[in-house]
């Protein structure tokens, strides 16, 4: 990267999270270009190039990361994929924004932490982009304040209209409530320490086999609780809410009450029905964010560290639904690169 020339950046996997941050880098926000772009499908990578100028296409991530003109690298490929493209963009040493999750499993998700230590720069900014949203931001930054005192429960609600075919219910856990796991750590400022899963009867609409709603319940260092409802085949809407409850008050965010309309004898308003359009501002500000702080030399947002614990924790859940009982977290001791 040349003086004022806009950053450039690989996206390696160009399916609907890749595609939409393409459009993102190349209309949305400004300081970046989408230089090359990866996926393992050469049609779809085609086609979400087209009508980027200088932007090369490849099927292999490495190869999306050589050419001259490539400073950065978002990885939007499935998770089991992120571990290679990682290790790829810090050959090069080249800044990352990954999406969530790092890595699928705690094992990977640490040998990742190993590899950006042996750099011995961060080099990793993971897209948990809830640390992003407008109404999240006020409600960290409400605690801060003190004014609520100490946190002593968060209760999560996460709910998707409709799983996609592949989705398993471990994957209730790894890719959704993954989500509340670090926004219990960040807004909490506490590591989880124990997982215990419920699993009621599963709703009619959930696909056969798949053990959905699930009721998640994280104890935290500092003895708070955080529960997450997860429900991915709910029907009716995207809805992500929480409510903070301290010694001295209450708080709460996802009421989605941004317009209220009355009409034909009714008020009311509607429910989003996906994370781009519930998300989408936050994304904006995620991947701005992330341009502004490469272009000057730094890296912000969640870390590796961060990714890597939400791993860790999400395989205890995922242990405490298959085995039941209550799961502890283990977690590797923290490297000082991570604060
Ligand atoms: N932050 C958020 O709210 C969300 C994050 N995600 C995350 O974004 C990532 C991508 O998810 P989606 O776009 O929904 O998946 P998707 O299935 O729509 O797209 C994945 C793309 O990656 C390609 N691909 C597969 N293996 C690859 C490899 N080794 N190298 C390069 N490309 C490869 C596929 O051909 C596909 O085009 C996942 O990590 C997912 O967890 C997804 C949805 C929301
Ligand atoms: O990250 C996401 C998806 O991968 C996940 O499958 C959804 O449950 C989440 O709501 C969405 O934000």
């Amino acid at each position: 990267m040349h003086g004022n020339d806009p950053l450039g950046i690989a996206v390696i996997g160009t399916g609907r999270m890749g595609a939409d941050h393409v459009r993102r880098i190349d209309r949305v926000i400004s300081g970046a270009r989408v230089a090359a772009v990866a996926d393992t499908d050469a049609e779809r990578a085609k086609a979400v190039a087209a009508g980027i100028d200088g932007c090369t296409v490849h099927t292999d991530p490495a190869a999306a990361m050589a050419p001259p003109g490539v400073d950065a690298v978002l990885i939007a490929s499935p998770g089991p994929a992120h571990e290679a493209a990682l290790l790829a963009a810090f050959e090069r040493d080249l800044p990352v924004l990954c999406e969530k999750p790092l890595t699928p499993d705690a094992a990977s998700a640490l040998r990742v932490v190993e590899a950006e230590q042996e750099l011995g720069h961060r080099r990793v900014q993971v897209g948990f982009m809830r640390r992003y949203d407008a109404e999240y931001v006020r409600l960290k930054k409400l605690l801060e304040t003190g004014q609520l005192g100490r946190p002593l429960m968060l209760h999560n609600r996460h709910r998707n209209v409709a799983s996609s075919p592949f989705f398993t219910s471990s994957m209730l856990i790894t890719d959704s409530v993954s989500h509340e796991v670090d926004v219990t750590r960040w807004l909490l400022g506490q590591e989880i320490t124990a997982v215990t899963v419920h699993a009621p009867g599963s709703s009619p609409g959930a696909p056969d086999g798949l053990r959905d709603p699930q009721f998640v319940v994280l104890e935290t260092d500092g003895g708070a609780l955080s529960d997450v409802e997860i429900f991915v085949n709910c029907g009716f809407g995207y809805q992500v809410q929480a409510e903070i409850v301290c010694e001295r008050g209450t708080a709460r965010v996802g009421d989605d009450h941004h317009l209220v309309a009355n009409v034909a004898g009714r008020w009311g308003g509607t429910i989003t029905q996906d994370w781009t359009e519930r998300f989408d501002q936050a994304y904006d500000d995620e991947l701005r964010a992330w341009v502004d702080t490469t272009c000057r030399g730094e890296v912000g947002g969640p870390s590796t560290w961060d990714g890597y614990a939400a791993a860790a924790v999400c395989e205890a859940g995922v242990r405490a639904l298959e085995e039941g009982g209550r799961v502890a977290v283990e977690l590797a001791e923290k490297p000082a690169l991570y604060g």
